[in-house]
């Protein structure tokens, strides 16, 4: 073949590939909008938060028709219901891990290095029981309660002063999510009420939301507290234990304060847990529940599960964009 046939051979090929790349470009394109045609989403697709690649949905269709509930009933019925720790506060900033409540102390200067090294075996022990997707909730229930006896108990040992809270949580990396003070302030605006429902430590959570100055009056704090004698020393902890596996009792527990709520029959629960799904569980009147979950750790075990339980799941996605876009369009 001379040289001229060979490129006049390589061009019809080039054609031939570029025509090909076109069609399924072209294709993928048509496939794409007739999907979206077919989904009767219009207000998910009208938000660009919900493009991000964070988020994650099973199913649209549903997502969309209580989206659109939450807007019919406004501010008026609405009612927030979280976990706190890694759900408000960030899982990671700039590739190291946020602390917990708990966490918070663990690390700080008031503990002993004995003390802070057998904190660390115990979360290396536990945590893992509380994130593996493969173990019933029920079996991890006696774990946790395992977790937090032994833990608490080591603060307790150690004399912790009341007091020195503030400045170790000045002096803590914990961060809250990015976003966060549309969100309170907007609820706060709105007067949509708050229940802050955490397994972490009550009084460290306070202070945290404090100094960020967002503790508005809409919030209700639902955790552990700690029990100080007259001279601020730590001595026990207050009421039953709240821990990861054990917040579907907590609307009972605190029955009076969701009876005042009975018109607020929309809910957007937010947690990072397969624990924190349960926080509504016997809420008066529901109307509509929207379930937001935070993925952090080990995604690619949990996803699915994660999938099945929540409505929207937020992989690695340290904003509260997702919620604060949803507001906006309630409030
Ligand atoms: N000794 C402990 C016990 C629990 N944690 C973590 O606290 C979180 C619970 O608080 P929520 O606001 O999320 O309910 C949970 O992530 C536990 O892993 C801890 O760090 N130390
Ligand atoms: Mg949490």
């Amino acid at each position: 073949m001379d040289r001229s046939a060979v490129a006049k051979v390589g061009a019809v090929a080039s054609a031939g590939v570029c025509a090909l790349f076109g069609g399924v470009v072209l294709a993928q394109y048509i496939f794409t909008k007739k999907k979206r045609a077919a989904r009767k989403t219009k207000i998910i697709d009208m938000m660009p938060q919900f493009e991000k690649s964070t988020v994650h949905i099973r199913n649209p269709e549903y997502v969309e028709e209580i989206i659109c509930s939450l807007i019919k009933g406004g501010a008026s019925k609405l009612q927030i219901i979280t976990d706190f720790d890694r759900t408000l506060s960030r899982f990671s900033n700039n590739g190291q891990r946020c602390p917990t409540c708990h966490n918070i102390i663990d690390n700080c200067k008031l503990v002993t290095d004995d003390c802070k090294k057998q904190l660390l075996k115990l979360k290396e022990k536990y945590y893992p029981i509380e994130i593996d997707p493969h173990l019933p909730m029920e079996e991890k229930f006696h774990f946790m309660v395992e977790w937090y006896f032994k833990s608490h108990t080591l603060l307790v040992e150690q004399r912790l002063q009341k007091d020195k809270l503030p400045e170790v949580v000045r002096e803590s990396e914990v961060c809250l999510r990015d976003g966060y003070e549309q969100f309170f302030d907007r609820l706060h605006q709105h007067d949509v009420p708050v229940f802050i429902f955490s397994a972490g430590l009550g009084d460290v959570l306070e202070e945290i939301i404090r100094q960020a100055g967002v503790y508005h009056p809409n919030i209700k704090v639902v955790s552990n507290f700690m029990d100080f004698d007259e001279s601020g020393i730590l001595k026990g902890f207050k009421g039953d234990l709240i821990h990861v596996y054990n917040k579907h009792d907590g609307a009972l527990k605190n029955s009076d304060y969701f009876k005042q709520l009975k018109d607020n029959c929309n809910i957007i629960l937010l947690g990072d847990s397969l624990g924190d799904l349960n926080m509504a569980d016997g809420v008066p009147n529901v109307e509509s529940i929207l379930k937001i979950g935070y993925l952090n750790d080990e995604v690619d075990d949990q996803l699915e599960k994660y999938l099945d339980s929540y409505d929207i799941v937020l992989v690695r996605d340290e904003t509260l964009e997702v919620p604060n876009s949803i507001l906006q369009k309630i409030l």
